[in-house]
Parts: structure tokens; C-alpha cells; sequence
């Protein structure tokens, strides 16, 4: 670290048009970096091989070749300089290519010199800072285990940390996307920044685009004060769409906007403005499988889809399912203000055995339930109430419905035994709840409407 305080951080400019190249070196002094500029890939390969850079910015296209191939340079000769690539205004794809390939941002044709500034200022934070930036969010964020599902899941996020690309975090409903999505961000140069998180499925349609992009004074009738969106609270730190897949369509266009141009607009404002968010989202259904059916766009899937990160569900998780039992029960204890009671080996067994379709966070509602139940220094398998399987519980609960006729009555009834089970499986959060059943919210309120089931707040 000495060795960087005496100099100045370097920065390789790579373009073959001289104009661009040389407004681009001009801003860069003017932030008082040292600049060195390259203008072919050949030229821009020596020079990274010879010296240090802190950072090098490149165009895509040049006469003898293209800025890609200098991403993959770096990676192979494992060079550590965080690459970010300009792109012609509107190629989406060669800006995902980018990104794919390992670069930490792009930046659009015409350059933004505001964007330049706010890009070149994180590359090089981010060369400074090989501790997370935020340690107590990411204490707060820590994902347990040691199994290799979650060690290649920890291996992933510390890549991401390190770049801006879109993340896409897939899995089932608990098995800890959003977790994962702050770890990244916590460990981030944009870790002491803001994480906004947003359930995309709880916000009724015609709030969208002022919830996310905010409002003017006057833009409608409530409208008493201007207010800043989703997109602006996140400026500079992190923007998290869970349950991505809920977006109606009209939405998902306004969306791609902004991420594409880097610019939003308030309801009832005339001009945009420039914002600096990383995006990642999650969902928990296929949002491939959404795009055949024409329920998201293809274009959006594309650009929030650079890299996936896949969360394991917790029964691929062999032993961690103890490991993060016992952090739970822990955890549970403190808040009562008592010693975690201890989990017997009929308990473990039993965890060990459970499939949990609702991943930890069933484990924690199970454990919750566990302490109350149990004589608060052990814990007994039949504490856990885990002993049926999910599919002997659904046969159950069938066999237990009655007349198979008429139809309607007796589907009505599997439809409420199947809400109840979730309710009660997630304390009666109908927003998780909708989640483990794969409905949006929407459809689950109008589901516990229909069935009659009373509706209090979560
Ligand atoms: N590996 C883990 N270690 C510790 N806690 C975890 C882990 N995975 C998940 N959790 C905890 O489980 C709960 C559910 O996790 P989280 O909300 O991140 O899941 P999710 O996949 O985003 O769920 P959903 O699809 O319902 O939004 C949280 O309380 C989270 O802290």
C-alpha cells in the first residue's frame, strides 16, 4: 500500500481515434491521475505487460482488433487491473460480451464525462480496498456453511464484489438470494453505500414508476413535495429487484431504460438524470420460462442476466444445514436474553433428514418454534414437529379433504389446506408465504379474498 501512496495511479487509455483519446487523457490529468495511451491492442498488450496500471479503459473497436480481446489478456496473465470497455452508443451486446468476459464496467458512446469520473473514482477504490468496505454489513450479510455448493456460491460473490456486472441470483424461496445479493454489495468498493432492496412483486402497478424513479411536486394529485425513487436512493451503492419476474411489462421497459442509459427521469420532471446504481436481481421462478411465455422481455432478461449466481437449496448442503442451525438457535437465544438450549442428537438427525422446501428461512421459523416449545436447555427431534416429509403431509392433508365432488369445492379446499400450510410455515407472512407457494402476491391476496381467509397485515 506505501508503494501506491507516493505514486500516482496510472491509467492505460486505449483508442485508436485520437479526438476521444485525448478528451479522455485531459479529464483523467485533470483528476490528477497519470495517464499512458495506446492506440492499437498490440501497442495496449506491451504496455500492460511492462508496467503497473490501476486501470485501463479501452474502445471496442479498433483497427487491429478489439478491446475484448485485452479483457481476456488481463484475465489469462492474470494481470489484477480492473478493465472497463467503451462501447458504441446502443451495443447492448457487445457491453454484456464485455462484462461476460470479466470487465469491471462499460461505459457508452458518447462518453459521459460525469460517468467517466464516477467509473474511473470506483475502479480505483476498488484496487485500494481488498477488505470489504462495509465490515459490519458484511458481518451482517455472512452466508454459513462450508459444503461446496456454498463455498463455490462464496468463491462467485468475491468475484462480483469486484465488478459491476449485472447479477442474476437464482434459487429457491429462503434459500438466501437477498443474503447473498448484500454480501456482494458489503464486500464491494460500494459496500459503505446504499443497498436499496425492492420486492418488485409488492408494489401495486400504477406506484411503479414513481416508486422507482420518484416524483415532482404537482406530477398528481398527492404529489405535495418532490421525492426521490428506488434509483436515486441507491446512487452509488446498489439497487436489489427481488422477485424480478412480478414486473408488469410496461415496467420492464422504463426499467431497461434506465439501466441501459444510466439516466431516470422523475414522474412530472422535464430532464433526466445521471445515476450510478449496480443492479442485481433475483427471482425465485424461471425467468427464461417467463420469456417463452411473453411475461418479461428479452432484452431485459438479457441485460440483468450477464452473470447467474445459483443459491443451493439447503438440503444440497449436507452438514451446513447444522452448522447454520446452530447460528440460528444462537441468534434466536440472544434476542431472548437466554442461552441457546441444545439441539440432541435426535434433533440433528431429524434436520439432517428434512428436505426443507422452505431452505433456512423454514429452518429459522422451525427453530423459533422449537425454543418456544422446548424446556429451553434441549431441543428434541419432536420440538422440530419436522418428522412427516412434505410430499406424506400434502397426501395427508389430501386424504383428509373429503368428497372429491363437486370439483370446485374440493379444489377449494386443497387450494386453502395448501395457503394454510404455507401461512403457517412462515408465521403467516403472506408476502414469503406466496413465495414457497410460487404465486405473486397479488394472486395470493386475491386467493385468500376468494377462499375467505382473513387478511391481517404482515
Ligand atoms: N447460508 C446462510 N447462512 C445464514 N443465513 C442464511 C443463509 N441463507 C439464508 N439465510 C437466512 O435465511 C433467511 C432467508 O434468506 P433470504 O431472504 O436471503 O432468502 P431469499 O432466497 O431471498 O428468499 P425469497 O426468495 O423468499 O426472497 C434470511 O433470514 C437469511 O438471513
Amino acid at each position: 500500500m506505501a508503494k501506491k501512496s507516493k505514486v500516482l495511479p496510472r491509467v492505460l487509455v486505449v483508442d485508436d481515434e485520437t479526438d476521444l483519446a485525448d478528451l479522455l487523457e485531459l479529464t483523467l490529468l485533470k483528476m490528477g491521475l497519470d495517464v499512458v495511451k495506446a492506440n492499437s491492442v498490440t501497442v495496449a498488450k506491451k504496455q500492460l505487460d511492462a508496467q503497473r496500471f490501476d486501470l485501463c479503459l479501452s474502445d471496442m473497436r479498433m483497427t487491429d482488433g478489439e478491446g475484448l480481446e485485452l479483457v481476456q489478456h488481463i484475465q489469462t496473465h492474470r494481470l489484477d487491473v480492473p478493465i472497463a470497455i467503451l462501447t458504441a452508443y446502443g451495443s447492448t451486446n457487445n457491453a454484456i460480451a464485455a462484462l461476460k468476459a470479466g470487465a469491471f464496467d462499460y461505459l457508452a458512446k458518447p462518453v459521459s464525462l460525469e460517468q467517466l469520473r464516477t467509473l474511473v473514482k470506483s475502479a480505483l477504490k476498488l484496487e485500494q480496498t481488498s477488505e470489504p468496505a462495509s465490515n459490519s454489513v458484511a458481518a451482517g450479510s455472512q452466508l454459513l456453511g462450508s459444503s461446496p455448493a456454498l463455498l463455490h456460491v462464496l468463491g462467485l460473490v468475491d468475484k462480483l464484489a469486484r465488478n459491476l456486472a449485472p447479477v442474476y441470483i437464482t434459487g429457491e424461496s429462503g434459500s438466501g438470494k437477498e443474503r447473498a445479493a448484500r454480501l456482494i454489495h458489503a464486500k464491494s468498493a460500494r459496500g459503505d453505500k446504499p443497498f436499496i432492496a425492492v420486492n418488485c412483486g409488492a408494489i401495486p402497478e400504477n406506484l411503479m414508476e414513481s416508486e422507482f424513479f420518484g416524483y415532482r411536486k404537482g406530477a398528481f394529485t398527492g404529489a405535495t413535495e418532490d421525492r426521490d425513487g428506488f434509483f436515486q436512493a441507491a446512487d452509488g451503492g446498489t439497487l436489489f429487484l427481488d422477485e424480478v419476474a412480478d414486473l408488469p411489462l410496461p415496467m420492464q421497459v422504463k426499467l431497461l431504460r434506465a439501466i441501459q442509459e444510466r439516466k431516470v427521469r422523475q414522474v412530472g420532471g422535464v430532464s433526466e438524470v445521471d445515476v450510478d446504481v449496480r443492479i442485481i436481481s433475483a427471482t425465485h421462478q424461471s425467468l427464461a420460462k417467463c420469456v417463452e411465455e411473453g411475461r418479461f422481455r428479452q432484452d431485459l432478461y438479457y441485460r440483468l442476466n450477464v452473470i447467474e449466481l445459483k443459491m443451493p437449496p439447503l438440503r444440497e448442503m449436507g452438514e451446513d444445514v447444522l452448522l447454520i442451525a446452530q447460528a440460528v438457535l444462537k441468534k434466536i437465544a440472544q434476542r431472548h436474553n437466554m442461552d441457546a438450549p441444545v439441539l440432541q442428537a435426535d434433533a440433528l438427525q431429524a434436520l439432517r433428514r428434512y428436505d426443507f422446501p422452505g431452505n433456512v428461512r423454514e429452518l429459522e421459523n422451525l427453530l423459533e418454534r422449537a425454543l418456544a416449545l422446548s424446556d429451553g436447555l434441549h431441543i428434541y427431534a419432536e420440538d422440530l414437529h419436522i418428522q412427516q416429509s412434505t410430499a406424506d403431509k400434502a397426501e395427508a392433508q389430501a386424504a383428509n379433504l373429503g368428497d372429491t365432488y363437486p370439483l370446485q369445492d374440493y379444489l377449494d379446499r386443497v387450494e386453502k389446506a395448501a395457503i394454510m400450510a404455507a401461512l403457517d410455515k412462515t408465521n403467516f407472512n403472506r408476502t414469503q408465504a406466496a413465495k414457497l407457494l410460487g404465486i405473486t402476491f397479488r394472486s395470493m391476496r386475491y386467493r385468500l379474498d376468494r377462499l375467505g381467509i382473513c387478511q391481517d397485515e404482515d
